[in-house]
């Protein structure tokens, strides 16, 4: 090889060896741009197109989507982001930015950290585009869906791989399906429980809420439902709770097909008329609170059951950027190999 191509390969090679070899890629599921109704139709339009979240045959889905939903769900949707955004923004992004920045310190430029989101801004070849720009060789994949499902940690990976298809240098990948076995996830899970227990004593049920699938994803053989019983199972153990005092129930049902059962707000309505008038809920399966735990368990479900007779209902925070929940993500990425 002439001298001077030589020269030039190992200028370049120098310039990555010198980054920070390890990039690690946090994503969630994303967020509409703004509280409004073509924002909704935008962030809705390519949610509702994954054929991971609709799985129905493509050519009927695109006429009901097209023809029905994307004309009536933007405008209601815009209605509750509406409720629930702040001056900084989405509450889901501006969490999931906290989480990042939060890894991002722990790491001590031990390596890159980036968010990206499956739907919306910033999108997950965006943040894998800037861990390449960082010069990374090597990325550690974490979805920050804690039970693994098919509709959100398989689509991320449609995603990420999707995006590596137009690299040239592909580099060393791991890709984390889920974290909830992790030891210390379950930790951060309990020690928000004991500290709801110790604030407001114990209520009649703790009910153990997680977002919903459609029931045929079980029957082929998605593993989330089992992973939420566990989660429930693991998470009520470590905090010294009964558990005939546990209940896990589904929410955010989409569609005319069965879910997940029980449902949440079938649940809730119901609870008053057996004496259970006094309830703690908390929805493990989001990893950072967003328009499902702060408008649909805050407000609507508060509402079904305290229209139902209920007295006393608290929600328990998502694990959000807490420092236990830090302390799990970082063990996960640990035994990831980082
Ligand atoms: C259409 C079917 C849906 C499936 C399947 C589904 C699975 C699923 N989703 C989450 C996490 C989140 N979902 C969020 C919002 C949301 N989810 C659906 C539909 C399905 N989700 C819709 C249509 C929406 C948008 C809101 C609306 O218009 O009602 C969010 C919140 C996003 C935010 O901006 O705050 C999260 C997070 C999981 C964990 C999951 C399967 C296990
Ligand atoms: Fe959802
Ligand atoms: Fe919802």
């Amino acid at each position: 090889m002439p001298a001077r191509f030589s020269a030039l390969t190992d200028k370049a090679h120098d310039t990555v060896k010198k980054a920070p070899q390890v990039g690690v890629l946090l994503t969630n599921l994303g967020t509409p741009d703004a509280p409004d109704a073509p924002a909704l139709r935008r962030y809705l339009a390519e949610f509702l197109s994954d054929p991971r979240i609709v799985e129905i045959p493509r050519v009927i889905w695109k006429v009901i989507l097209h023809g029905i939903v994307l004309r009536t769900r933007p405008r209601q949707s815009a209605k509750l982001y509406q409720s629930v955004w702040t001056d900084e923004g989405s509450p889901l992004l501006v969490i999931s930015q906290k989480q990042r920045d939060k890894v991002a310190a722990r790491m001590e430029g031990k390596a890159v950290v980036a968010l990206g989101m499956r739907y919306g801004n910033p999108s997950i070849a965006s943040a894998l585009r800037e861990l390449q720009a960082a010069g990374v060789k090597k990325i550690v994949v974490l979805p920050m869906y804690p039970q693994y499902a098919a509709s959100t940690v398989g689509s991320t990976f449609d995603a990420v791989s999707r995006e590596l298809q137009h690299w040239r240098w592909v580099p060393e990948l791991r890709f984390i399906s889920g974290y909830c076995e992790n030891e210390r996830y379950t930790d951060a899970l309990a020690n928000s429980l004991k500290e709801h227990l110790a604030q407001h004593g114990a209520p009649q049920k703790w009910v153990f809420s997680y977002h919903g699938t459609p029931k045929f994803c079980l029957e082929k053989g998605d593993p989330y439902y089992c992973f939420c019983m566990k989660t429930t199972r693991l998470a009520a153990e470590k905090a010294g709770l009964n558990p005939d005092d546990c209940l896990t129930t589904f929410q955010s049902r989409f569609g005319k097909a069965e879910w997940l059962k029980p449902y949440t707000d079938k649940t809730l309505e119901s609870l008053p008329a057996q004496g259970i008038k006094h309830i703690a809920i908390l929805s493990p399966a989001f990893s950072a609170d967003c328009l499902e735990t702060l408008e649909e368990l805050e407000v609507e479900n508060r509402e079904a059951f305290t229209e139902a007779g209920g007295e006393t209902y608290h929600y328990i925070p998502a694990l959000n950027d807490r420092d236990d929940h830090i302390d799990a993500l970082m063990d996960t990425l640990d035994k990831a190999g980082l």
